[in-house]
């Protein structure tokens, strides 16, 4: 039915108890110009939600759901998870499908965009992860997704099942802020990032909030002060907001897939006592998860790459889609 003999979920990893959160930080940003300061302050977000963070569970779940479906679809192949930053690590993961005799793998990554952060950096994980296994399988990488009808569609209801949440007065006047995780402006690929960012954001926003004010921002930067990063920060952004007069706010976390961490604390608890402050009224739309759409066109992802490089790719937006084969500009820049 496919030429994988396996599918791999590729996945970030976080701490699942307090004494798990620090370790997993110091994975995290080794190697990297993170201030020390910046990782406890990190750790107390964590600590806040018990030192456990959501992302595995959602990668059990949605591991559970594309078995699932490709099972309900007639498909029987097994399904693999490894993570960068933490337990079960990638390369024990490839050394187990090796075990099994997986020979070829297609790998789902849970990052939808180009750039460094979002894929370079995993596809740099894989092949760190391939050279430590001996005898590893080859893993193909599946597209980039985020113009995929499968990622947009669960977005677009969330903006609208959002809109419906605010008080009926507020609804029409309310203000759609699209975030996404800010990187540094050195960072490769980031300029690519940015523009399917907003080419997607004005996909969701013309089909479920026509006629509403809208831009995209930027949360959860790091690095040191002096450090430029992608902007407006979501907090600037908020206050600017209240002192146009704006009274109500949606806040569409584009960039990313899951409730994880960084939605968890930086929009519902941080980005949400700012608004209360401010007198603006908040939502938070969801985030595909497992929406059944979205664990759909991992299937679809899988499929259109077994049928070869003639089957339909579809695309939402004005981008087109992505090649199959990441290159050089799209995720680490041009050098
Ligand atoms: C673009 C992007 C995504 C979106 C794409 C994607 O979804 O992959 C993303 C996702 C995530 N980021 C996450 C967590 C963290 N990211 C950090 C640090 C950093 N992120 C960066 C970028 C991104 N990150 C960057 C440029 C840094 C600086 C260090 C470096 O250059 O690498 C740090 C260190 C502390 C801090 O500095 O904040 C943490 C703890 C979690 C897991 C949350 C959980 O546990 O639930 C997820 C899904
Ligand atoms: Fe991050």
């Amino acid at each position: 039915m496919t030429s994988y003999d396996a599918l791999l979920l590729v996945s970030f990893g976080g701490p699942e108890g307090p004494q798990e959160v620090i370790p997993f930080l110091e994975n995290v940003t080794r190697g990297r110009n993170i201030p020390r300061q910046r990782l406890e302050q990190v750790a107390e977000h964590y600590y806040l939600f018990g030192g456990v963070s959501p992302i595995n569970r959602h990668c059990r779940e949605l591991k559970a759901a594309i078995e699932a479906d490709l099972a309900a679809h007639g498909i029987d192949l097994p399904v693999y998870w490894g993570n960068r930053n933490w337990t079960p690590y990638l390369a024990d993961t490839v050394r187990q499908m090796a075990a099994d005799g997986v020979r070829r793998a297609a790998a789902f990554v849970t990052s939808a965009y180009s750039g460094y952060s979002s894929r370079g950096q995993y596809a740099d994980d894989i092949a760190r992860a391939r050279a430590e296994v001996p005898g590893a399988p080859e893993i193909d990488k599946l597209r980039t997704y985020y113009n995929h009808p499968g990622f947009v569609e669960p977005f677009v209801e969330a903006t609208h099942a959002a809109l419906d949440r605010l008080p009926a007065e507020l609804r029409d006047g309310a203000h759609v802020a699209f975030t996404a995780h800010s990187v540094p402006l050195d960072q490769p690929g980031r300029e690519r990032y940015a523009a399917e960012l907003a080419d997607i954001a004005a996909v969701v926003a013309e089909r479920a909030a026509p006629g509403h004010d809208r831009a995209l921002v930027y949360q959860s930067r790091s690095g040191p002060p002096t450090q430029p990063w992608l902007e407006p920060d979501i907090g600037d952004h908020l206050r600017k907001l209240h002192a146009a007069g704006t009274r109500a706010v949606v806040v569409v976390p584009i960039g990313f897939v899951s409730d994880h961490m960084e939605v968890k604390y930086d929009l519902d608890v941080e980005a949400a006592e700012l608004a209360a402050e401010l007198g603006l009224a908040f939502e938070r739309a969801a985030t595909p998860g497992t929406h059944p759409r979205y664990v759909a066109m991992v299937r679809e992802l899988l499929l259109e790459r077994t049928a070869g490089p003639d089957a339909p790719r579809p695309a939402l937006g004005t981008l087109g889609p992505h090649p199959d084969d990441c290159t050089a500009g799209c995720c680490r820049g041009r050098s």
